[in-house]
């Protein structure tokens, strides 16, 4: 699966756009601001039906137009789909596959998968576990349709049970029937998706180990754990345990909301001990590892998306990685960069094609 021509109009930093890509990698030169990223951004859009940085789709126009446009043609399985996605200020997003409008976006998701590294994946590591979550939950939900929907179902009924327990905390009354109820479903739905995780995570961890290694050539040692207090008991019997707790702070303190991961470098918090490129290193093998998943799940290649992914790493590293990406375990590449020299220079040494483009405010030249 790849994307053979892409164009846009009134797209961020760009009034009008369009190109061919190469089958394997392809490197977008230009200076800082010059639009590489936007780029990037508008491929992610046609792939998961959002941008990758900004969840605000209106901010996404060029300023000064009312609308943007986003199109692109890709080749899987030997046949064409031709993606549309259009935001007009004050209007429901379009979006089509081959000229038919979705009902549901959600249904787009895997079409077209797709794995970004951006340095904005730092957040993954340095921010709470929210940002964790948001990234196992994207990569499961890449494979699996089910897993979205129960998501939601779970937080509507965590949103509801919470709003129950500030009832009981106003009025010290509330009916035990409906809490039962949302408990019951609390239990079922958390469980379900416990259980995906947990799956999941035993066989990433794997691949995440793998990437790592090579990457940094066993420099160091780095572990990925999975941590949910669905690991230590059964959900009921957390919630059980729990109720006391919850009506004092008039929220649900336990549950499938409560999972995270733990990253470590030679045993310590990589948050806190790990160099920025151990860091960036961490977090590539990371996203690399979820590639990995989604073409075993698949059966076939998601696109690849590698941001300013050169600056922090040593030579070593970065000719280990543009060496694993260009071979044949890895589909279509793209790749943004400042330096021209440093670009040639890398794929010159690894001996690889790339097709270069110029990117010059909001220009795109082949
Ligand atoms: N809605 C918009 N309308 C017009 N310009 C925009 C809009 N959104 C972002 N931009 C502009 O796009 C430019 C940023 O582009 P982008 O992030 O793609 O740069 P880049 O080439 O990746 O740069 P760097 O090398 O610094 O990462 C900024 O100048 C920003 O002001």
């Amino acid at each position: 699966m790849y994307l053979q021509q892409l164009s846009f109009l009134n797209f961020k930093n760009y009034a009008e756009a369009e190109i061919s890509l190469s089958e394997g990698v392809n490197a977008f030169v230009g200076n800082n601001g010059a639009g590489k990223t936007n780029l990037l951004d508008a491929v992610h859009y046609l792939s998961l039906c959002k941008s990758y940085f900004n969840p605000i789709d209106s901010q996404q126009i060029k300023q000064g137009a009312d609308f943007f446009m986003i199109n692109g043609v890709f080749e899987k399985n030997g046949n064409k789909e031709v993606v549309a996605c259009g935001v007009k200020r004050n209007q429901k997003k379009q979006f089509k596959r081959n000229k038919k409008d979705y009902q549901r976006l959600a249904d787009h998701i895997g079409l077209l998968p797709l794995v970004m590294i951006s340095p904005y994946d730092i957040s993954i590591i340095i921010e709470g576990s929210e940002e964790r979550r948001k990234f196992i939950d994207n990569v499961i939900s890449q494979t699996d349709h089910n897993y979205l929907d129960e998501l939601i179902a779970y937080n509507k009924v965590l949103t509801n049970r919470n709003a129950l327990l500030r009832q009981i905390a106003d009025t010290g009354r509330y009916d035990p029937e409906l809490l039962a109820v949302f408990d019951e479903q609390l239990i079922a739905s958390g469980t379900r998706i416990f259980q995906k995780r947990r799956n999941f995570m035993e066989i990433f961890t794997g691949i995440f180990n793998k990437h790592y290694q090579f990457i940094s050539e066993d420099a160091e040692q780095v572990e990925l754990i999975y941590e949910s207090q669905l690991l230590q008991d059964e959900f009921a019997g957390l919630l059980k345990k729990s109720m006391e707790r919850d009506r004092v702070l008039e929220r649900t303190t336990t549950g499938i909301h409560k999972d995270d991961l733990q990253f470590n470098i030679h045993g310590m918090p990589m948050k806190k001990f790990g160099s920025q490129g151990q860091q960036k290193s961490f977090l590539i093998a990371l996203k690399l590892a979820q590639y990995t998943f989604l073409t075993q799940k698949n059966g076939f290649k998601p696109l690849l998306l590698l941001d300013d992914i050169f600056d922090k790493l040593d030579d070593n590293r970065v000719t280990k990685l543009m060496q694993m990406v260009s071979n044949n375990d890895f589909g279509q590449v793209f790749i943004t960069d400042t330096s021209m020299s440093r670009v040639e220079g890398v794929f010159e040494k690894i001996n690889v094609g790339v097709k270069l483009f110029k990117v010059t405010e909001g220009n795109i030249d082949a």
